[in-house]
């Protein structure tokens, strides 16, 4: 079967297109793929099936043609995916699948529907605001960090580092420990510290993430969400503009008053045949 391969700020993604739902995907299947030595790599796999066609999908076919079946590396499922969903959009209409309408296009998601935007390399997608829940901690090394819980249709924990400790040595080879009862189903777990300002935003963070179900990733779209909401908390502020720097890249997050929109570059970079 075809494949396409794509990424949102280096967060990558194996594409498959199954638009009647045809395929069988299991979890060793999608490891399997993911594998960056044995298989295509990636850090999850988005199906490209019709809503009509998918049992996860099926209710919001009335408003969404597609559905994004998202996969994590490990072969578990997450409820959204922030740059998956814009790379899911990239492809829809570079292959003629789907085409915005008046300017926005529909997905549906485990998490309910998104809207895309295009403005050439960027898609921008608009998914929920972010809800802050609640306080937790993650332990790393030898560190014990005070972080915010954050819904965003799927978990995040937020953990702003203390002055002085630099983000970049963090070693996030291994999963940070965080309270099972606080997140029976796993979280992502984000690490943070403040950037300098940047013109244009109201915030500006810098991020890296350890993901359920694929370790670090070079980017996490609902992640970069939740650190915007935590900036704009810490200022006294319901809205605003927040730049949210990955190690691949810049991701931009506008907090709405009742939705979040998350922008930043979505591109495909590969098409190939599985054996
Ligand atoms: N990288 C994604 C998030 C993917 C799902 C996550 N690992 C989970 O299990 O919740 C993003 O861009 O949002």
């Amino acid at each position: 079967m075809e494949f396409t391969k794509g990424h949102g700020t280096g967060n990558d993604f194996v594409i498959l297109p199954d638009p009647d739902g045809r395929l069988t995907l299991t979890p060793e299947r999608v490891a399997a793929l993911c594998d960056r030595r044995r298989g295509v790599g990636g850090d999850g796999v988005l199906r490209v099936v019709r809503a009509a066609k998918h049992p996860d999908g099926a209710g919001q076919a009335g408003e969404a043609e597609w559905f994004m079946d998202y996969w994590n590396a490990d072969g578990s499922f997450a409820e959204m995916c922030g740059n998956g969903a814009r790379v899911f959009v990239r492809y829809l209409v570079a292959s003629g699948l789907a085409a915005p309408t008046g300017g926005l296009l529909p997905v549906a998601t485990r998490a309910g529907v998104v809207r895309a935007r295009l403005d050439g390399e960027t898609v921008a997608v608009e998914m929920r605001r972010p809800d802050l829940y609640d306080a937790g901690v993650a332990t790393l090394g030898g560190l014990t960090l005070p972080g915010t819980a954050v819904d965003v249709g799927n978990p995040h924990l937020v953990c702003a580092l203390p002055a002085g400790l630099d983000l970049a040595a963090l070693d996030l080879t291994r999963p940070p420990g965080v309270d099972p009862a606080l997140f029976p189903a796993g979280v992502n777990v984000e690490f943070t510290s403040p950037g300098e300002p940047v013109d244009g935003a109201d915030g500006h963070v810098l991020m890296r993430v350890y993901e359920r179900g694929s370790a670090e990733t070079l980017s996490c779209g609902t992640g970069a969400c939740a650190v915007a909401a935590v900036a704009l908390r810490d200022a006294d502020r319901e809205t605003g503009v927040v730049a949210v720097d990955v190690p691949g890249g810049r991701l931009t997050v506008t907090i709405e008053p009742d939705s979040c929109w998350l922008a930043g570059p979505a591109l495909l970079v590969a098409t190939g045949t599985l054996l």
